[in-house]
């Protein structure tokens, strides 16, 4: 294992190979556009394609763990198998899991998806801090120690989230303010372990200037975000950018040389529209 801390790992990958962050979201539509059936074994081929159009090309892969959930235990099998197989070519992986609990049932999860020796061990996990900020603390922590990365969701991509992180907290701001805030604070001694989720689809209204942590932005792509709008959203806060998409790439399958194709074009104009 790397003993290099995750913010040098994510910053030599990306500067490799840009910052593109794909998504491995295997929709039943897209099963079925593929041709592929709606089980654990049609999930396996559909993960198989992707690794092997991904690999060597793109920095930062993101399988959606819902779309492996719905399976059961099948359904993790083939993450496990997936994350392993991205994370032994040196792709970093960002599991998709949006976890958040209190106490020890939130360092549950950690265990799950930051401790090396556990099968899902990913390199980043997304983690909801609404049950409070303080109750990531301990996973905080777990991630430092295993030189994993965090993405705490702040400003999400989707339109429903807005009445919640726009709210005004007594203290002023706004909730979402509060979570850059906090992780600001948190990345000062703990060098840039916590990650932000801020979504492409709109101007997020935040102050990042005290923030110097990556940035996770989905919605490009299927979720109308173009990459012009990344540079204009994200005019301050370009550097450790990851741009997500998902089905954008994906709708290219299920050739292996399209899919390769769609990402390298997509990480390419993203890094020209980010110069
Ligand atoms: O605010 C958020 C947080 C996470 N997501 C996830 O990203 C991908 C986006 O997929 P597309 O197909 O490119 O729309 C998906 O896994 C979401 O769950 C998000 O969209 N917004």
């Amino acid at each position: 294992m790397s003993h290099r801390s995750w913010s040098d790992r994510l910053r030599s990958a990306v500067s490799a190979r840009g910052r593109l962050c794909v998504g491995i979201d295997p929709h039943p539509a897209l099963l079925e556009a593929w041709d592929l059936p709606r089980s654990a074994d049609g999930l396996e081929v559909f993960a198989e394609l992707c690794v092997e159009a991904f690999i060597g090309e793109v920095a930062i892969v993101k399988p959606q763990v819902a779309f492996f959930e719905a399976y059961g235990s099948a359904g993790y099998a083939v993450l496990e198998r997936t994350v392993g197989v991205l994370r032994d070519a040196g792709t970093l992986v960002i599991a998709d899991a949006k976890r958040g609990d209190i106490g020890t049932t939130m360092d549950a999860y950690a265990q799950a998806w930051l401790e090396p020796d556990s099968p899902l061990s990913s390199d980043a996990v997304t983690v909801s801090p609404y049950l409070g900020f303080d109750s990531l603390g301990e996973t905080v922590d777990r991630a430092v120690r295993h030189q994993r990365g965090l993405f705490v969701l702040a400003r999400t991509s989707n339109a429903e989230g807005s009445a919640l992180q726009q709210a005004a907290p007594s203290t002023g701001g706004s909730v979402a303010q509060s979570i850059v805030d906090a992780a600001a604070t948190r990345n000062r001694v703990d060098a840039d372990t916590v990650g932000l989720v801020v979504g492409a689809t709109r101007d997020h209204g935040l102050d990042l200037s005290n923030y110097t942590g990556p940035i996770l932005a989905p919605g490009l792509g299927a979720q109308g975000a173009t990459v012009a709008d990344l540079a204009e959203i994200f005019r301050d806060a370009r550097e450790l950018l990851l741009p997500n998409s998902s089905r954008g790439v994906l709708a290219a399958g299920p050739s292996v040389t399209a899919l390769r194709d769609a990402a390298t074009r997509l990480r390419d104009e993203i890094e020209a529209g980010l110069a």
